[in-house]
């Protein structure tokens, strides 16, 4: 009895959430028992940790809808500028036509998400311009499953969803391929819970977007601009950038050395790929442009 009561007192002063914003020293967090502006408690904010967008956190309510972070979950992930956490997938959203896709973005982002262990899903959007997947057929073989949608049209967007309940997933793609279309046409005006949340996000904002976690499915998506301007990660040594390219270390058997780089050896599994033509000499190209970026 005397233990029930002290369970029952203690979720009563904390509870748990997610930080869906973090702006200016003031966090969003999401709760069961709603939405709570918070501020970091005192010891926090001069010590190491600082909470980011992503974040689980216990809170403790102070009035209405506001309250003091008291500390942060261990992270699965976390990204730097833009910092966020916890991520579990990145939709790298490309359009099939205007703009022309950017394979090094794309790869660059399949890098940093696999250094994550994020898993990547390659969509492409604007199907509705063209069907034509050529290119990205040259590119990729069968690497990775592809995802075709029109954004616009709601085309395709279904198969999306299945992918997407219960998880966390940001997405991420050069200006003009269709993220806030996609973005709304997921989470359109229909879904209230969504649209009252993101309402009370929006307001008193500056106009210059921030990241943001929106519920969704039982999961959320994070909308991040700025995530195409993303490094590769500061610890990845060069010899190591192939293992985050899944085509590549198929053939890796072929290579005379454990840690080649697959450029100037002279037996080299991925080379003699590339001039076989199992993997795209594009994509080899581009590798060589990461791995320079590197050195
Ligand atoms: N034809 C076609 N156009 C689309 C589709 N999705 C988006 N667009 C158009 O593409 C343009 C860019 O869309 P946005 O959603 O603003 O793209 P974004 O990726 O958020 O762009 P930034 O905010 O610059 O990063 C707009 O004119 C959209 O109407 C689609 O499925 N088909
Ligand atoms: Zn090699």
């Amino acid at each position: 009895m005397a233990e029930k009561l002290i369970k029952s007192t203690l979720s009563e002063v904390t509870m748990k959430g997610r930080v869906l914003t973090a702006h200016g020293g003031f966090y969003e967090v999401l709760t069961e028992g709603g939405l709570y502006t918070c501020r970091l408690r005192g010891k926090n904010k001069r010590g190491e940790q600082i909470a980011v967008a992503g974040d689980w956190v216990l809170i403790e309510p102070s009035k209405k809808a506001e309250g003091t972070i008291e500390s942060i979950y261990p992270r699965k992930n976390a990204l730097h500028r833009p910092s966020l956490s916890n991520i579990d997938q990145l939709i790298i959203l490309s359009a099939l036509q205007d703009p022309e896709v950017d394979f090094l973005l794309v790869d660059r982002l399949l890098v940093i998400a696999h250094y994550h262990q994020i898993r990547p899903l390659l969509v492409f959007n604007k199907a509705d311009l063209t069907a034509d997947l050529t290119a990205i057929q040259t590119y990729y073989r069968d690497s990775y499953p592809v995802f075709r949608i029109s954004a616009r049209d709601r085309l395709g967007v279904e198969g999306l969803l299945d992918e997407l309940s219960g998880k966390t997933t940001a997405i991420a793609g050069q200006s003009g391929v269709g993220k806030s279309t996609l973005i709304n046409a997921l989470t359109g005006s229909d879904d209230q819970a969504t649209a009252s949340v993101s309402d009370k996000l929006k307001r008193g904002r500056h106009t210059t977007r921030t990241t943001r976690f929106i519920p969704f499915e039982s999961g959320f998506i994070v909308d991040t601009p700025g995530f195409n301007m993303l490094h590769l990660p500061k610890d990845l040594e060069g010899r190591d950038l192939s293992h985050y390219y899944p085509d590549f270390m198929d053939q890796a058997d072929g290579c005379q050395y454990r840690d080649c780089l697959h450029i100037n050896e002279p037996v080299c599994g991925v080379k003699t790929a590339v001039h076989s033509g199992i993997l795209s000499d594009k994509r080899y190209q581009n590798y060589c442009t990461l791995l320079s970026e590197l050195e």
